[in-house]
Parts: structure tokens; C-alpha cells; sequence
């Protein structure tokens, strides 16, 4: 496996394989890999001929500058994982190499970005949109592959494709979980031997939700029952806890279209998110 840092590397590299031709395809990353990413890169190695890597901290993307300060970094243990999943190339560009002297673009997803995450985490959708804009532009991959664990930016990322005509096909992977149900992401290292312990709940009661909804219960109470339930389990603030339709995500009132239950909510000093179909 190759570690590339600059975007003229890469090039000269994608250029290599699509001149043989060869279907290349990215994993965008923010690093401290787990299996959750790692069945991204699985399905992009059955799916395509050779394999991207990228890690980068988006600065961009992140409302809140303690969490980008906090935000855990690994890099040597993720090439090693990397490597041993016979990726080909791992890209891991500095900020200057993404947001050189000058930068000054946008990528603005309206509609889909709009609620719910779009709400609580301002400018964190611009953030993501310009990036993987950028690193579809940089890689030139034929394939995306992105977690079903963040449903809105899975949502938020076709829309773009779609709406800038971007020639790649974005591929949702399902959310891989702990043995207890817990959605892996990067942020549970951060979760306290207390915190780690109830935040299974999380998933435990958007199934419960799902299932009452799904017997034909009326939505409101329910979600309401559920967001006591959540405070009970442990979890101090619950940022939302809504029924959505499944692509647009627009307030759903019934479970008669693909609807999807999707919640945010902290525990300890971690914010959670997890969805599921209903
Ligand atoms: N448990 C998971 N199952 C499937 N895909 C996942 C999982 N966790 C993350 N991903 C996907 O991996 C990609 C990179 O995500 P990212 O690096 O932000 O990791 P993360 O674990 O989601 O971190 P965070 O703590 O920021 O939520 C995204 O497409 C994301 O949806
Ligand atoms: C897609 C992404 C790599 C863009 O920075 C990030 O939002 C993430 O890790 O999900
Ligand atoms: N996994 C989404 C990236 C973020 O939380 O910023």
C-alpha cells in the first residue's frame, strides 16, 4: 500500500490505472478506523479493481472546535489496517493540501441538509459537501462508498452527485454495530466505562420505536415515550428523535412511505447518532 499526501501524486497514480482500465474506489474517511469503515473498504474491494483510502479531519465540517480538537487521531494503527485489507492506496493530505492559500468555493446541498444534523450542526453539511466534492474531483473514482450510520449525509452526498452531474456512483453500506447493538463510530473511544454501558439503550429503543410504529401506533406519543425512555437510559440531552421519509427526510406522519427513525443525543459528554428503517 501507497500513503499519497498530495493531490499530484494521486493524480499521476488514478491515471496509471484508468489508462489499464481499471474502476477505482474511494472510501472517504475522518480516520480511527474501526470495522464499521472496514466493511466500507471490504465492499469497495469486491466492487472495484483497485482502492482509496481517504483520511483527512475535515476542518470544515466541524461546528464545534472542541470536537475537532477532540477528534481521535491514529494514523500509523489505520495504514496497518489498511494495508492488511490490501488497500492500494491510502491518501492522507495535510488542510494546505485541501485548503490552499486562496481556497474560496462552496458546495451547498439545500433541501435534505437543511433539518435535523443541518440544524444542530451548522455549516457541518457545507463542510462535507465541499470535501467530498473535492474528493471525488481528486480521485476520480468510479465508486463511493459511504455508511448508512450517517443516513442524512448519505442523502446529502447523492443529492450532490446527482445535482452536479458528478460521474460516480455512491454506494450506502448498513451500519455495522457492537455485539450490544451500539452503531460503531470513532467518537465511542471517548465514551466513559459508564456511558459505554448504557449507550446500547440507543439502539434498543429506536427498535422498540420501530416496532410500535410498524403495529400501527400514532407517532407523536411514541417518539415522546421514546425520548423519555432515552432519559431514563442515561442520556442527558436528546438533540431529536424524528420519523423522516427515507431519501428527502421530511417530517413523515405515517409509515406508509419508506420512512426512517433517526435520533442524535448525548451521553456523558458524547453525541450519539444512530437510524434505522421503520
Ligand atoms: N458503524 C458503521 N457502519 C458502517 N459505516 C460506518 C460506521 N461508522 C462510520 N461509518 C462510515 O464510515 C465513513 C467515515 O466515517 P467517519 O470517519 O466519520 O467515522 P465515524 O465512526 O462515523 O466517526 P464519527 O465519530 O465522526 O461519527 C462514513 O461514510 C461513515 O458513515
Ligand atoms: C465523508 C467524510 C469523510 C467527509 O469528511 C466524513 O463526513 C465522514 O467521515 O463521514
Ligand atoms: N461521521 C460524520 C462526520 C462528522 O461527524 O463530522
Amino acid at each position: 500500500m501507497q500513503i499519497l499526501r498530495t493531490v499530484a501524486e494521486l493524480r499521476t497514480r488514478v491515471r496509471g490505472w484508468k489508462a489499464d482500465g481499471r474502476q477505482v474506489g474511494v472510501v472517504p474517511t475522518m480516520g480511527a478506523l474501526h470495522e464499521g469503515h472496514l466493511s466500507l473498504v471490504r465492499a469497495a474491494k469486491r466492487g472495484c479493481d483497485r482502492v482509496i483510502v481517504t483520511v483527512f479531519v475535515n476542518p470544515t465540517q466541524f461546528n464545534n472546535p472542541e470536537d475537532l480538537a477532540k477528534y481521535p487521531r491514529t494514523e500509523a494503527a489505520d495504514a496497518a489496517l489498511l494495508a492488511e485489507e490490501g488497500v492500494d492506496v491510502l491518501f492522507a493530505p495535510g488542510p494546505d493540501e485541501v485548503y490552499p492559500a486562496g481556497f474560496a468555493s462552496q458546495v451547498i446541498v439545500n433541501g435534505v441538509s437543511a433539518p435535523l444534523e443541518g440544524e444542530r450542526r451548522p455549516g457541518h453539511f457545507e463542510g462535507v459537501a465541499t470535501v467530498v466534492t473535492k474528493l471525488f474531483g481528486m480521485t476520480q473514482a468510479d465508486r463511493a462508498y459511504f455508511g448508512q450510520k450517517d443516513w442524512q449525509q448519505l442523502q446529502v452526498v447523492k443529492r450532490l452527485v446527482a445535482d452536479l452531474n458528478i460521474p460516480v456512483e455512491v454506494v450506502g453500506c448498513e451500519t455495522i454495530r457492537e455485539p450490544d447493538g451500539l452503531a460503531m463510530s470513532s467518537r465511542n473511544v471517548r465514551l466513559d466505562p459508564l456511558s459505554r454501558a448504557q449507550a446500547p439503550a440507543l439502539h434498543r429503543i429506536l427498535q422498540k420505536t420501530a416496532q410500535a410504529l410498524r403495529g400501527g401506533a400514532e407517532v407523536a406519543p411514541v417518539l415522546a415515550q421514546a425520548v423519555a425512555d432515552l432519559r431514563l437510559a442515561g442520556f442527558s440531552d436528546v438533540d431529536y428523535l424524528e420519523l423522516r421519509t427515507a431519501a428527502m427526510l421530511e417530517p413523515a406522519t405515517s409509515v406508509a412511505q419508506p420512512a426512517r427513525l433517526l435520533v442524535a443525543a448525548t451521553i456523558g459528554d458524547v453525541r450519539l447518532i444512530d437510524n434505522i428503517p421503520v
